[in-house]
């Protein structure tokens, strides 16, 4: 029997046809940059609080639908709630961002407990259920996005235990104990194919990986650590999951990008803000979708400025499957109101 053809323009771009005004969402749509969002996270204090209280996050991830109309409302969680769901230590300090107990050699790697992942996340399965029958309420063309952090992205922080620009410490014990960090790369593998296969159950209609570090690889190493990890989650899902699509994030990877979207098995490709995507066109195959990446810097300067890079990117794109799309997370500073003229824009084709 031939696949049915979705109708959400979201899904239609990612099975590779080219939508034309390209379906949009932002990435960090929802958070700190809407007073609204600013609201329910006084109302729930604390943000692992707001991830795990499914009426909230569903509120949450709808705040940028109602506001703009996006064509993806992705769920409102966060790439840490596997780690968390693991058993590993993790809290959201003020100011500072996440912090974990570190995790760095065989004894916290045995400690962590990857099939406990299902059950401690249960709340944000029920977040997808509930976020999904609101939007087939409420926005019936919006497509649902679930996500995960790659496995590589996610042992950054678990091995470093906060933020890094560099990530030292998690890359050299890529290198002098590739045998301990295989295991934590793969125990990730299982868990999130696990996590993201239930997202799917309960609602999700497509999915997205975010390798937010993939970039600091030196080449042998994002092979190793970016692509073979990915290419056999994205084999987890398909082989349960034929036909979920799957966006791939390996933000800064450059020309690796091309070897990434040979080699994983991805639907669609984010392209960060750095890379021409003219470039990454001719990088990827025909039929895969590209997404991105307005600068968020030019959304939160506005006007002209935004007016002609949003223009640039697509008249690059007009033609191929493309989802517009920012090249990184929005910034809590952006006027919400720069948002509406980009939606206004881009709708505009
Ligand atoms: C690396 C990473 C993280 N989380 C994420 C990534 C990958 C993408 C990227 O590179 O930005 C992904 C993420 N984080 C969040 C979402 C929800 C959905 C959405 O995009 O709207 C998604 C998809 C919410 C969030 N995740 C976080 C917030 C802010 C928390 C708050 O409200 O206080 C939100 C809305 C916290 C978070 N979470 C993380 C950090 C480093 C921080 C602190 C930085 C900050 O405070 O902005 C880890």
């Amino acid at each position: 029997m031939p696949a049915p053809v979705p109708e959400k323009p979201l899904l239609r771009a990612l099975a590779g046809e080219a939508v034309w005004p390209p379906p949009m969402w932002l990435m960090r749509q929802a958070g700190r940059y809407l007073p609204e969002y600013r609201e329910v996270r006084a109302e729930a204090g604390d943000f692992i609080t707001l991830c795990t209280t499914p009426e909230l996050a569903a509120e949450v991830t709808l705040q940028p639908i109602r506001r703009y109309g996006m064509d993806g409302a992705i769920l409102f969680s966060d790439i840490l709630m596997v780690p968390w769901a693991m058993g590993q230590p993790l809290r959201f300090a003020e100011g500072e961002g996440p912090v974990l107990a570190p995790v760095r050699d065989a004894a916290a790697i045995a400690a962590l407990e990857p099939g406990a992942v299902l059950q401690r996340a249960a709340p944000i399965f029920e977040t997808v259920r509930l976020t999904r029958a609101m939007l087939e309420a409420q926005a019936p063309r919006t497509t649902l996005i679930g996500f995960a952090g790659s496995p590589f992205t996610v042992a950054c922080y678990m091995v470093e235990g906060r933020g890094s620009r560099d990530f030292a410490t998690t890359r050299g014990l890529a290198y002098a104990d590739p045998g301990l960090f295989g295991k934590l790369i793969r125990s990730l593998v299982e868990a999130t194919a696990e996590y993201l296969l239930a997202q799917a159950a309960a609602g999700a209609e497509a999915l997205m990986l975010f390798d937010s570090w993939a970039g600091l690889l030196a080449p042998s190493q994002f092979r190793r650590w970016v692509i073979e990890p990915t290419a056999t989650l994205v084999r987890l899902l398909k082989k349960a999951r034929p036909d979920l699509p799957v966006i791939g994030f390996p933000r800064l990877a450059g020309p690796l990008l091309a070897e990434y979207a040979q080699r994983t098995g991805v639907q669609c490709l984010g392209v960060d803000t750095g890379m021409d995507l003219r470039w990454a066109a001719g990088a990827v195959q025909p039929r895969q979708a590209l997404q991105g990446n307005l600068d968020p810097q030019a959304l939160i300067a506005g006007g002209i400025a935004l007016e002609a890079e949003a223009r640039s990117i697509l008249g690059a794109m007009r033609g191929r499957p493309f989802i517009f799309n920012l090249g990184h997370g929005i910034e809590k500073v952006t006027p919400p109101e720069h948002v509406a003229a980009l939606v206004r824009l881009v709708r505009a084709g």
